[in-house]
C-alpha cells in the first residue's frame, strides 16, 4: 500500500506517477491511498495491517513518514508491517540518511529489491497527550519555534528557503527562554535542544556524526547560546558538519533526554509540531523494519 500526500513537497504528483509506473513494470501490485488532511496517513497506516498489504510506502515528507510510522507502530512486532518511502518532500532527511536517491527508478527498484532492516526509534512521551515514535530527530527552543511558526504557503512555494525566512524573522523576535532539562539524569540547561536518532538534520547536514538509524543510542546536542549571531554561527557550523564539535555545545550519547521547562514550549519531531513541554524522550521498546536500498 501507498499512502500518498498530495500536499508534501509543493505536490510532486509527477514523480509518484512515475515511479508507480516503474513499480508495476516491475511486477508489484499496489494500492493508493490519498490523504485528505493531516491525520489520514496514520489512520491509512494502521488500518493497512488488517488487509492483505506486505508493505505500507509513505510517499510525501519527512511528516508523512513519521505519520505512517506511527500508524504502523500501533501493531505488534509480529503484526507490523515494514516501512518503505517514496520521498517527495521539502528537505527529504530521511531519505538521505538512509542513501535513497530520488530518481522515479531508483525509488521503484529499493521498494521492489531493497532489503528491510531493523531501524531503531526515539519515542516522545508528553505530560499532556500521547506517546509518539520518531525516526529522526526531536527538538524543543528555537527550533521548534521555526517549525511552528514557518507558514504553510510559503513552505508550499519556496521550499527550503522558507525555513530560512523564518529563521531569520524569529531569531530577532524570539526571547529564548532558557530550556531545562535532564540527559540520562544529568540536569542541564540550554536555548535549543535537539535529540538525534539518526545523524542529519534538515537536510544533508551532519549534526550527530555518530548516529546512527540501526543503533539502539540517542544523541544530545545542547546548544546554550541565543539571539540572531548564535543562530547564524550555529546554522554555518551545521552546514560545515562541526556543530556537535563547537566547545560551548553539549554533544553525547545518551538514552533518555527529560525536558521538563518552560511548561507549554513546543516540541517538533521528524519536521511537524507534535506536542508541548514537558516531555520525556527515550528509546522506544519496539522497533521498524524500514526499507534500505541494495548496495
Ligand atoms: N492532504 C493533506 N493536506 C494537508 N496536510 C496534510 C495532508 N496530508 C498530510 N498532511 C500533513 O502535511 C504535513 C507536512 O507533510 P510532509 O512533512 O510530508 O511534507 P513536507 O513538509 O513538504 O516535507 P518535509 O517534512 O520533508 O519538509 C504533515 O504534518 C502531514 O501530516
Amino acid at each position: 500500500m501507498i499512502i500518498f500526500n498530495p500536499t508534501a513537497g509543493g505536490a510532486k504528483k509527477r514523480r509518484l506517477n512515475k515511479t508507480l509506473q516503474a513499480l508495476q513494470a516491475l511486477g508489484c501490485s499496489l494500492v493508493l491511498r490519498e490523504t485528505q488532511q493531516r491525520g489520514d496517513a496514520e489512520r491509512f497506516a494502521a488500518e493497512a495491517a488488517l488487509s492483505a498489504v506486505d508493505m505500507v510506502v509513505a510517499a510525501g515528507g519527512d511528516g508523512t513518514m513519521n505519520e505512517v510510522l506511527n500508524g504502523l507502530m500501533q501493531h505488534p512486532a509480529d503484526q507490523r508491517l515494514p516501512l518503505g518511502i517514496i520521498p517527495l518532500g521539502t528537505a527529504n532527511v530521511l531519505a538521505l540518511e538512509v542513501g535513497q536517491r530520488l530518481t522515479p527508478a531508483d525509488m521503484a527498484r529499493t521498494l521492489a529489491t531493497g532489503t528491510p532492516q531493523t531501524v531503531h526509534l526515539a519515542l516522545v512521551q508528553p505530560a499532556a497527550g500521547p506517546a509518539r515514535h520518531v525516526l529522526l530527530m526531536a527538538s524543543a527552543g528555537f527550533d521548534a519555534h521555526v517549525v511552528e511558526h514557518v507558514r504553510l504557503g510559503l513552505k508550499r512555494r519556496t521550499g527550503k528557503l522558507a525555513y530560512v525566512f523564518e529563521t531569520l524573522w524569529q531569531a530577532v523576535r524570539y526571547p529564548f527562554p532558557r530550556l531545562q532539562g535532564y540527559c540520562d539524569q544529568q540536569p542541564f540547561e540550554a536555548a535549543t535542544v535537539v535529540v538525534c536518532n539518526g545523524r542529519l538534520y534538515g537536510g544533508p547536514f551532519v549534526a550527530a556524526p555518530d548516529g546512527n538509524l540501526q543503533s539502539d543510542e540517542l544523541y544530545l546536542l545542547a546548544l546554550p547560546r541565543r539571539g540572531l549571531l548564535a543562530v547564524l554561527g550555529y546554522a554555518v557550523s551545521l552546514a560545515s558538519g562541526s556543530l556537535s564539535r563547537r566547545p560551548e555545545v553539549t554533544y553525547r550519547a545518551c538514552h533518555e533526554v527529560m525536558l521538563t521547562a518552560p511548561v507549554g514550549a513546543p516540541v517538533q519531531a521528524d519536521g511537524d509540531s507534535i506536542a508541548c513541554l514537558p516531555v520525556h524522550i527515550t528509546v522506544a521498546p519496539e522497533t521498524i523494519a524500514l526499507v534500505y536500498p541494495g548496495a
